[in-house]
């Protein structure tokens, strides 16, 4: 569903290369996770398979989602594949919605534009999604600032999964939430990709959010993929110095949550 050819991303005018040479391929229904630390060109990997670089960078090499080369397929066709191909959920999910209206007038006008459905059919497909990621009917009413950051998410999720996205692009969708949301909006891409075969991109610098979800995993450094393979391999045997260092530090963090909870044996 999706391949990425030695993709590269310069900066147009001077020519520096900030993401150099990656590469993977991803089938239907299978989870990548990319981590690496701040800076080391996961999202702008993302922002190349969706069509969005910003205006001053410029990409090479080759971001197939299904035959459609996303580096060079003309704005409206990449625009088209974002509405509904391709669903974004982003870190910060009250940027996604507008505060002035109801999340329910939202999703109404969004299926009524990009499904052409009636409005109360619009209404039904909004309170399905919304039970599917284990939301009530009642968040149709309310307005963004009323609900929780996870919630948002979830409604992020219910929205791209109503416009039948095959492919939803995470990039940090848990780092601005506090530890039970992070939970349920991992749980809910977890019961995406049992029961509806979502494929799936989780960019992040949590190890752990990675580790419940992805069959893959992509380290980058410094624009670079230092080490790339089947998530269990990468966890339980890293072969890049870098890789090593993020498994540690997990153990670590991981071990001293444990103990911060009073419990006994530490597992990762
Ligand atoms: N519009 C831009 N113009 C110039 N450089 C940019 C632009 N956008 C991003 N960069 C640079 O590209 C590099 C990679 O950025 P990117 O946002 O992909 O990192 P990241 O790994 O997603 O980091 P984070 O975890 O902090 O989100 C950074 O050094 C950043 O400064």
């Amino acid at each position: 569903m999706v391949r990425l050819e030695q993709v590269s991303v310069r900066h147009a005018a001077t020519g520096r290369v900030i993401v150099s040479d990656v590469g993977f391929t991803l089938a239907r229904g299978r989870c990548l996770g990319i981590v690496g630390e701040s800076g080391s060109g996961k999202t702008l990997i993302c922002r190349t398979l969706l069509g969005l670089l910003p205006p001053a960078l410029a990409a090479e090499g080759q971001a197939f989602f299904g035959d459609i080369d996303m580096i060079r397929a003309a704005p409206e066709t990449a625009r088209r594949l974002r509405g509904t191909g391709i669903g974004t959920i982003l870190q910060q999910p009250m940027s996604a919605f507008d505060p002035l209206y109801t999340l329910g007038a939202q999703f109404v006008e969004t299926f009524r534009d990009k499904l052409g459905l009636s409005k109360e059919a619009a209404r039904a497909l909004g309170r399905e999604k919304l039970a599917q990621m284990n939301l009530p009917a009642t968040v149709m009413r309310s307005y963004p600032h009323q609900l929780s950051g996870g919630m948002l998410q979830r409604c992020m999720i219910a929205l791209t999964l109503a416009l039948k996205a095959k492919l939803i692009v995470a990039d940090e969708p848990t780092t601005a939430l506090d530890a039970q949301n992070q939970f349920q909006v991992l749980e809910c891409f977890r019961q995406l990709r049992e029961r509806l075969h979502v494929t799936l991109i989780i960019v992040s610098h949590d190890l752990g959010a990675v580790q419940m979800l992805a069959d893959h995993i992509l380290v980058m450094e410094g624009g670079r993929c230092v080490e790339a393979g089947e998530a269990k391999t990468v966890f339980n045997a890293p072969q890049h110095e870098y890789t090593r260092y993020l498994v540690r530090t997990r153990l670590a963090l991981t071990r001293g949550f444990q103990r911060a909870l009073g419990g006994g044996h530490a597992s990762a």
